[in-house]
């Protein structure tokens, strides 16, 4: 197999095997995007990865490639390496999502869908209502992460899903009923291309394109602008600053609340009885046995989770739905025109068919929570403030819980007005259990990917403050 492929995809930000034993077991060319100029072919591939272990499990990554007869220099930091082709030749290759040439062929075959591809079956959907800027140059995010997401000027934006599963991808199936929905809290989908695999009689879902928020800021981002501007204030309280959230936090409440009604009403919502209830203890209990032989300081905690866990087995029912399922701060977009939510593919590390299950809105409202805490615990974690030197970590810890107080009962009240129902027992209960849940996953987390922010999920168990 190609070594400089397998490299390369070792390297990549979207590879989710970093860390573990793999091999590139098969290659497959799934389709090629007509029109392309003399001179280069735009392929899409199927990387198949194996790990060692007796499971010998699989994934399969997207690799959209372009093979070109000549080096081209201004993409040469997307040099993917120099091979020969049995159909393409000779050619220099180079990842596709960095090349304007490639992406407005696929820009193009959204706005006029091929009827058949050079190889399998590529299905480019549009949905009707927008005209596609086809004069727009792309430009591929440099923040990209699980995926690739390119922007076509300010009109249209393509996420690339990199790591993919045959069935449905709840990203798309998602966007399409809330556009269909009239949501004004998602980008509009504008389309999707799907595989039609006939060699194992699958659709896998290879990309999604939608309305380019152009006014969008990153909530995360805007929420640390808040508490630095509340920490330069030493004297003043959160209600108190020019730069206080509170009044966003209201609006995200009341986005999330129409979101998850606009999804209760085009899919199913159910109510799952006792003995599920009693297997969402469960499966909660375990994570936190795993978490504390990672995390020992989580053993500590123990007790107080577990009774958090009892309480929920006290439920004798739960309403599930369709909901987001990995909702966090750096999920939501503030722009010109009120709150929007991207990103419903669930969490990544999670297979596919448990993703698509429903589940109760309290995880979603417990994400958000969490990111609530999360932002002044970072800022704090930074030193910034103009506080007095003596009683400076204690200032910014006091203030830290102010914010984080502050936007969560904004967040909440809001959320539960909205759906007109209070935050009542049971809800109450429900709420604490996805947020411990929640906190439990995210010690984990900061302990395998930035130790230096473990003593954020650990400050919200009562042990270490920050
Ligand atoms: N419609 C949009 N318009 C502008 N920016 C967007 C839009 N959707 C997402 N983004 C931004 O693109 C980046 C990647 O989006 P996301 O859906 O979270 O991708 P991933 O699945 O790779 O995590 C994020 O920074 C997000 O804020
Ligand atoms: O967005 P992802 O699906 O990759 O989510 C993972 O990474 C998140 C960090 O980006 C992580 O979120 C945690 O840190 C956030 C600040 O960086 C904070 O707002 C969240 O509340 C906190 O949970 C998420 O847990 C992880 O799954």
């Amino acid at each position: 197999m190609n070594e400089e492929l397998r490299s390369w995809i070792a390297e990549a930000r979207w590879f989710g095997g970093k860390g573990r034993d793999w091999e590139l077991t098969a290659v497959r060319r799934v389709g090629e995007l007509p029109g392309a100029p003399e001179g280069l072919r735009v392929s899409i591939e199927l990387a198949e990865v194996t790990y060692a272990g007796d499971a010998g499990d699989t994934e399969l990554y997207q690799l959209p490639l372009a093979w070109y007869d000549h080096p081209q220099d201004r993409i040469g930091h997307a040099l993917v390496g120099e091979w020969h082709d049995d159909d393409f030749g000779q050619s220099f290759v180079y990842d596709a999502v960095h090349d304007r040439e490639s992406m407005a062929l696929w820009l193009q075959a959204f706005a006029a869908p091929p009827t058949s591809t050079a190889r399998g079956l590529l299905d480019f959907h549009s949905l009707a209502g927008h005209e596609l800027d086809l004069g727009s140059h792309s430009t591929l995010f440099s923040g990209e992460q699980s995926n690739s997401s390119v922007a076509f000027g300010e009109d249209a934006l393509m996420k690339v899903f990199r790591k993919v599963t045959p069935g449905v991808n709840p990203d798309i199936a998602i966007h399409q009923v809330l556009t269909e929905a009239g949501s004004t809290h998602v980008a509009a989908l504008y389309g999707w291309l799907d595989l039609v695999d006939d060699e194992t009689n699958t659709t896998i879902q290879l990309a999604m394109l939608q309305q380019f928020l152009r006014t969008a800021s990153d909530g995360w981002d805007l929420a640390l602008a808040s508490v630095r501007n509340l920490f330069a204030e030493a004297d003043l309280h959160a209600d108190e600053v020019g730069g206080d959230f509170a009044g966003e936090a209201s609006r995200l409440g009341v986005a999330l609340a129409e979101v998850h009604a606009d999804l209760a009403a085009h899919f199913p919502v159910e109510q799952r009885d006792a003995a599920v209830v009693d297997d969402l203890a469960s499966a909660m209990e375990g994570r936190l046995s795993a978490a504390i032989d990672m995390v020992p300081d989580l053993a500590a905690h123990g007790a107080s989770l577990r009774a958090t866990y009892d309480r929920l087995r006290g439920l004798d029912h739960i309403d599930v739905q369709q909901v987001h399922g990995d909702l966090h701060l750096g999920q939501t977009l503030r722009t010109s025109k009120g709150w929007k939510i991207v990103d419903f593919e669930g969490e990544p590390a999670k297979p596919l068919a448990e993703r698509l299950k429903p589940d109760s809105v309290w995880r979603d409202v417990a994400g958000m929570i969490r990111s609530f805490d999360y932002a002044p615990r970072v800022v704090a974690l930074t030193g910034a403030g103009g506080f007095d030197a003596d009683a400076e970590a204690e200032q910014r810890s006091y203030r830290a819980g102010e914010w984080s107080a502050r936007n969560r009962t904004a967040f909440l009240d809001a959320y539960t007005t909205q759906r007109g129902e209070d935050l009542g027992p049971a809800a109450t209960t429900l709420l604490d259990a996805y947020l411990a849940d929640k906190v439990v996953y995210e010690a984990v987390y900061e302990a395998r990917n930035r130790p230096g922010w473990l003593s954020i999920p650990l400050a919200a168990l009562g042990g270490t403050t920050t």
